[in-house]
């Protein structure tokens, strides 16, 4: 029985120890958190608050398993939800830390695998494995911003849902029929942004998501709120807007499924840096990444909770 936290948060972590961090986290074991292994050792939590089916939020970092802050980002957050979520919150909170598990074991293979990002799936009639999680949902599927080729690190699979890391969410969340908001997180460029990236027209909620016409202070849109946020801890300075408009056009990805299949509050981060380390950025800055965050998701769960 470990009475204190073992668990080094400052550090990147195997999937065998993230999945240890559910029992070394001080507070990953308080009642109501539930830790499920997936089909995969994915480490998921479930916050929960009770009762059934409570209207629910679904967060997931490590989709591109390169992107090595997320899950650092993802067990840190889980840790830091546990004591304040359990107690007054109405929402249940489904998180997801290691979405890609299969990636994230190649990535710790010691050499040039560390920048594997898409799933370890065998493509028949190629000698090219993997596809890309962020491309295989049947949201746009097979539109511009994706690839046909198996050897394309943005390949869209065989057909929308094809990878099991992806189709396990898309039943979760219609199985589920209650989740409010989905926040898809990865790295890097310092972005949070919405749907869509399929295509141009604006999403129907675009001026509650994002930068409204008639902004009023009080009312100053959720992205920019949450930017805002995210800036005050430590000047980290991100940019906001659509998927199309703030990056370039991506089909079939989470984000746009989710908006697509009921969940009105749909959004992506790209969390730190612009570039200078890119996916390889030190683990000095994983705890100032996350707390920066921090600030930011809660923003977006209280401002759901409350509509
Ligand atoms: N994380 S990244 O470097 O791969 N960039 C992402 C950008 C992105 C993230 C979420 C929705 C659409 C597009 C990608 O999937 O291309
Ligand atoms: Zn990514």
């Amino acid at each position: 029985e470990r009475s204190a936290s073992t668990f080094d948060f400052a550090s990147y972590h195997t999937l065998d120890e993230v999945l240890c961090s559910a029992e070394d986290g001080p507070n990953l074991r308080q009642p109501g958190t539930t830790w499920a292994l997936g089909s995969h050792p994915a480490l998921s939590a479930q916050f929960s608050t009770g009762g059934s089916n409570r209207p629910a939020i679904w967060l997931d970092t490590g989709i591109h398993s390169r992107e090595w802050v997320t899950q650092a980002t993802g067990v840190w957050t889980a840790n830091k939800v546990t004591p304040q979520w359990g107690l007054n919150c109405l929402m249940d909170i489904f998180f997801e830390i290691v979405t890609n598990p299969d990636g994230y074991a190649f990535t710790h293979r010691g050499d040039s695998s560390r920048c594997w990002a898409p799933t370890r799936s065998i493509n028949a009639g190629s000698s090219c494995v993997g596809v890309d999680p962020n491309r295989n949902w049947d949201a746009g599927f097979g539109g511009a911003g994706s690839s046909s080729s198996p050897c394309s690190e943005t390949y869209r699979g065989p057909y929308a849902h094809s990878e099991s890391e992806v189709k396990s969410i898309v039943d979760f969340i219609l199985g589920h029929g209650n989740v409010k908001a989905l926040i898809s997180i990865h790295s890097y460029s310092q972005m949070l942004m919405f749907p869509y990236g399929y295509k141009r027209t604006p999403a129907p909620d675009y001026q509650e998501l994002g930068v409204g016409n008639k902004v009023w202070v009080h009312e100053v849109s959720l992205a920019k709120k949450a930017v805002n946020d995210l800036a005050a801890v430590y000047g980290t300075e991100y940019t906001y807007g659509s998927i199309v408009d703030t990056i370039y056009v991506a089909s079939g990805t989470t984000v746009d499924w989710a908006y697509e299949n009921g969940v009105k509050y749909s959004y992506t981060f790209e969390l730190r840096d612009t570039g200078r380390y890119g996916f390889l950025l030190p683990s000095t800055q994983i705890i100032p990444t996350a707390t920066e965050t921090w600030p930011a998701l809660l923003d977006i769960m209280l401002h759901v909770q409350q509509h």
